[in-house]
């Protein structure tokens, strides 16, 4: 760009990509599929895997212009900037480094002039040696006995990625085996109906608490863990907290506020984003109670994997520089303002979610990096669910309704394959027969002369066409391990990048939620003095006035 404070949208590039959506509209997947050479050169392998965009409304032309919007927007530097600690979130005047949370153990990667990957690795190592303890019986809790169960407490980052990584490796056969025995357990809502479901079943004799917050501040967060305190006091006295409860965060004074043994916490830093923290303490203790660092470790490495190709791949190659460059042609260019995540995996039933926050928390922003308002969308709703669960809800919209681009992602090894002597298929064939015919029948439709042939009713025939034209990618993974959990959980959060270096914004701030940080103390002060004191409801508009009316009138909450 010529100045740095020029909007992507200025640029020739951006300009060649808006008048090139005339000839896209023009076509038809039905035709661009029957190009096997446009077909070959949208697939992808890498370290296992394999990337298949043909399904994409975009040609070889297409591509050729995205890569010259990257060179618009200085991908390049970007990225490298990135890698080498600047500034980069510069709002918050932060670095933005969680690929070092990852990166092997002779790497140099400097934050302010500084290596982190030995401050990484300590705390790494910390966790092994803690979580061994734990798991052997070495550590034991008040009345001496061993803690099998661990309640994760932490909400937005620092729950979405571990519970999306702890559900996908749950029922991988080595996994499964080094979790045995032992429990873990998320608690996120301040909705006390979330604690009750947590402690269900568990003992707080053999429990142990990880308080889990980049901020230790965090309401929801904070509450959560005085009520899971005081459920542990109450049971075993004030000094079983020493024993039972220890903490994850970059504030350490806060943790010893709260009384939690400094000893007994983890660190992580101000350069990793809340969003991006499952690789850090975040993600790893709590994931190395369960499984043992081992393998935990493992889906560093596969998170790492990804690390390198995204910093040294060419562009053309560069399975989350591709990603973020057609999300961008689909969002800002084709007009279609939502991703749809389908996984044909129930294991990655978490992954929806952890990208919402990953995505949408990353871009949807209204200003670019210098301030200056956007005249284009930047960001996308995504959502999704695992097929075939899916296809039996929401997959009526996305083949007959609006266009939501889609993510197919399928496994080729089932963690937990089944097959019943007499059925035609097994069960995994089953699901993936789903995986690979979705993406044709939205990419190819059915036109009313097929259904003329197939003699459908006349009447019938307009309900039961299907326009096609509808644009997906399928990512096939080899097997669903810790190591390849590691390899999406990378794509993903690069992927996200890459678009928001594209759309000129800081995918690293979010102050937006920081509002909704604060918006409830007010409705909290009036809680608690008109149940205290019976003070009227004041400086509210009538609407949120006669509901908490209602509520306070109306509700048996305990009277302080
Ligand atoms: O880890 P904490 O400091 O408790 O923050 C938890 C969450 O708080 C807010 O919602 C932020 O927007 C999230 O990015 C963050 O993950």
């Amino acid at each position: 760009m010529a100045s740095s404070t020029a909007l992507i949208c200025d640029t020739e590039a951006w300009k060649d990509l808006k008048g090139h959506v005339e000839d896209i509209k023009k076509t038809h997947l039905r035709d661009l599929m029957s190009d096997a050479n446009r077909c070959q050169s949208m697939m992808m392998e890498f370290d296992g895997l394999l990337l298949d965009y043909s399904r994409q409304r975009a040609t070889e032309e297409t591509m050729d212009k995205l890569l010259n919007l990257a060179k618009a927007a200085q991908l390049t530097e970007k990225i490298s900037r990135m890698f080498s600690g600047d500034h980069i979130n510069s709002t918050e005047n932060r670095s933005v480094l969680h690929a070092a949370l990852r990166a092997p153990k002779d790497a140099v990667i400097k934050a302010d002039g500084k290596n982190v990957v030995p401050e990484v690795w300590n705390v790494l190592d910390k966790i092994k040696d803690f979580s061994e303890k734990i798991r052997s019986g070495s550590w034991v809790g008040a009345t001496g006995k061993p803690l099998k169960d661990v309640v994760a407490v932490g909400i937005g980052g620092s729950f979405l990625g571990p519970l999306f990584v702890h559900t996908a490796i749950q029922t991988d056969p080595e996994a499964l085996q080094s979790a045995k025995g032992r429990q873990l357990r998320f608690l996120a809502n301040i909705d006390p109906v979330d604690v009750a479901r947590n402690i269900n079943g568990l003992n707080p004799e053999t429990t142990l608490v990880v308080v889990v917050s980049k901020t230790f501040t965090t309401a929801e967060t904070m509450l959560n863990a005085r009520t899971l305190r005081e459920w542990i006091t109450t049971a075993l006295g004030a000094s079983a907290v020493a024993k039972h409860m220890v903490a994850v965060s970059t504030n350490l004074a806060l943790v010893e506020k709260f009384g939690i043994d400094p000893n007994n916490a983890f660190a992580f830093w101000d350069w990793v984003g809340g969003r991006y923290s499952v690789c850090s303490a975040v993600g790893v203790l709590p994931l190395s109670l369960q499984y043992g660092f081992s393998v935990v470790e493992k889906f560093l490495k596969g998170a790492s994997s990804i690390d390198q190709h995204f910093q040294s791949t060419p562009f053309e190659k560069n399975i989350p520089v591709l990603l973020g460059l057609l999300s961008v042609w689909n969002v800002s260019f084709l007009g279609y303002p939502a991703r749809a995540i389908l996984p044909y995996s129930q294991a990655l039933e978490k992954f929806a979610p952890h990208i919402q926050q990953v995505s949408m928390e990353s871009n949807g922003k209204g200003v670019s990096i210098d301030g200056l308002p956007l005249p284009y969308e930047t960001g996308e709703i995504d959502f999704g669910e695992p097929g075939t669960n899916g296809q039996h809800s929401f997959y009526q919209l996305i083949h007959q309704g609006r266009v939501i681009p889609c993510d197919f992602i399928g496994i080729v090894k089932s963690q937990q394959p089944v097959y019943l002597k007499g059925e035609v298929v097994s069960n995994h064939d089953e699901l993936m027969s789903n995986f690979f015919a979705q993406p044709d029948a939205l990419a190819y439709g059915k036109t009313p002369e097929q259904l003329q042939k197939e003699n459908v009713s006349e009447n019938l025939i307009p309900h039961k066409t299907f326009s096609g034209n509808r644009p997906s990618l399928s990512l096939l993974l080899p097997e669903l391990t810790a190591y390849s959990v590691g390899q999406l959980l990378a794509i993903y959060e690069h992927r996200v990048a890459v678009q928001g270096f594209v759309w000129g914004i800081n995918s690293f701030d979010q102050w937006g939620v920081e509002l909704g940080k604060v918006l409830a103390t007010q409705v909290r002060k009036q809680l608690h003095s008109s149940r205290t004191q019976g003070t009227a409801i004041e400086g509210f508009n009538y609407s949120t006035t006669t509901l908490l009316k209602r509520y306070l009138e109306t509700s048996s909450e305990p009277q302080i």
